[in-house]
């Protein structure tokens, strides 16, 4: 019997989608391993940095009372490079050599870099002219002590990296990336190392899925390919749901004889929604189930893409404490579109910005089954529901894709 469904907007659902109540924790794990990841409480500096008064360059230190009358003869009293320190006290005509990033005695005020000097033997050199600058980094220039160096939430980065390690943290608290499991289903689906068949595909949207997941910061631990029977998808599923905080299953989900996931909803805990105003993936489906969120996908390439990006993004993003990537602006609609819709039509395109506005180009196709511009698509618009066309130059909601 064919099922009816009631199809929400593309807003109400993603308000759903945004409602679902999340558990997020944390976990300590070492700095070294923590790039991309969410800190989730923020580090302090546990000292001034630098704490020492850095030479920033290769020269002699000098006291404020010789800074005049060049050129000008010191006594050469010891070489300090990076890592020593001159454990005596500078006296007026002495100067030390100091190598970049060495620590400068505190009684200097000055540091002239050997290319304005001359040596002369015998621990005696000349400088010939004094600096502009002190070509020293005092004490806590970067940071001061108990100051707030990173703030959570937020995502670590190589340069965060360095910062935290700087103050010799290792370890830092962030946000558990969720697990999420990937079943993708369909009869025609072939194994990645077999021939091409007539009426057979490869399975392309698994690996484009974990990917994305991947980029959002999920983790996918299972992902699994599965014939369009019902009894393997049913153990599929509620495996997959007892061991993960997401699963997303792809195809499946319209209202073919083979499409078993409508079911599945249908029978869940709570269905969120199993259809949407929208071209592409108008059947997407999200339910949960046992805690667990289940978003079905649709199998049709484009539709698959873009329902990532509308629905899952968000609420990946939203377990490690972060916003949506997905930046929306407005659009100025740059080539024409003539086709008028029942539904929204989130049309994939690519956009230039000049002068503050985004000018939005629609890639090419806007096909559901089609795969051909999900490398080169930059952005969606939206081409709101409409008996009539939409005019060139149309101000166009515009959903900008992180990672392009
Ligand atoms: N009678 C109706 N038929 C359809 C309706 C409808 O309302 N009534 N909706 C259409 C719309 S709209 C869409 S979208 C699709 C959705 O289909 P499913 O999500 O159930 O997906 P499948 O039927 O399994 O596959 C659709 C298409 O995608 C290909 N596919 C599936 N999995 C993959 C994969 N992993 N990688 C690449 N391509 C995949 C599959 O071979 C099909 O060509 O339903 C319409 N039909
Ligand atoms: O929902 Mo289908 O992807 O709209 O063609």
């Amino acid at each position: 019997m064919l099922t009816r469904r009631t199809p929400i907007s593309i807003a109400q659902a993603q308000a759903k989608m945004a409602a679902v109540p999340l558990k997020l924790t944390t976990e300590e794990i070492p700095v070294t391993e923590a790039n991309h990841r969410i800190l989730a409480k923020p580090a302090q500096a546990a000292y001034d940095y630098p704490h020492f008064r850095r030479s920033g360059v290769d020269g002699y230190a000098i006291l404020a009372e010789d800074d005049h009358d060049f050129p000008r003869d010191f006594e050469v009293v010891a070489e300090v490079p990076a890592g020593a320190v001159f454990d005596k006290q500078l006296q007026p005509g002495q100067t030390v050599r100091i190598m970049t990033g060495a620590c400068v005695p505190d009684e200097a005020s000055k540091v002239i870099m050997i290319e304005k000097t001359r040596d002369k033997g015998d621990d005696q050199v000349t400088m010939m002219a004094t600096e502009k600058h002190s070509n020293i980094t005092e004490v806590g220039t970067d940071f001061a002590k108990g100051q707030e160096v990173m703030a959570a939430p937020q995502e670590i980065n190589p340069g965060g990296i360095a910062v935290l390690t700087a103050f010799g943290i290792q370890t830092v608290t962030v946000y558990k990336q969720p697990r999420i499991a990937i079943i993708a289903t369909g009869t025609e689906l072939l194994a990645p190392n077999a021939p091409i068949e007539k009426g057979k595909i490869y399975n392309s949207n698994g690996p484009m899925l974990k990917r994305l997941v991947e980029e959002t910061g999920g983790v996918v631990d299972e992902e699994v390919q599965l014939p369009d029977d019902d009894d393997q998808i049913q153990v599929a599923l509620e495996e997959a749901i007892a061991s993960h905080e997401i699963v997303i299953t792809d195809g499946g989900v319209s209202v073919g004889d083979y499409d078993f996931i409508g079911d599945a909803a249908r029978n869940a805990d709570e269905m969120l929604f199993n259809k949407v105003k929208q071209r592409p993936g108008s059947v997407t489906t999200a339910f949960v189930q046992d805690g667990t969120l289940v978003m079905a996908l649709s199998g049709n390439p484009g539709a698959c893409f873009t329902g990532f990006y509308l629905y899952m993004e968000p609420l990946i993003r939203r377990y490690q404490g972060m916003d949506s990537r997905v930046k929306k602006v407005t659009g100025i609609l740059n080539a024409p579109y003539t086709k008028t819709n029942g539904f929204d039509r989130i049309l994939r395109s690519t956009y230039e910005q000049k002068d503050g506005t985004y000018y939005v180009y629609p890639n090419g196709t806007d096909r559901s089954g089609s795969l051909a511009n999900l490398q080169t698509t930059t952005c969606f618009c939206t081409i709101p529901h409409s008996t009539e066309p939409i005019a060139l130059h149309s101000e166009v909601e515009t959903w900008l894709l992180p990672f392009k």
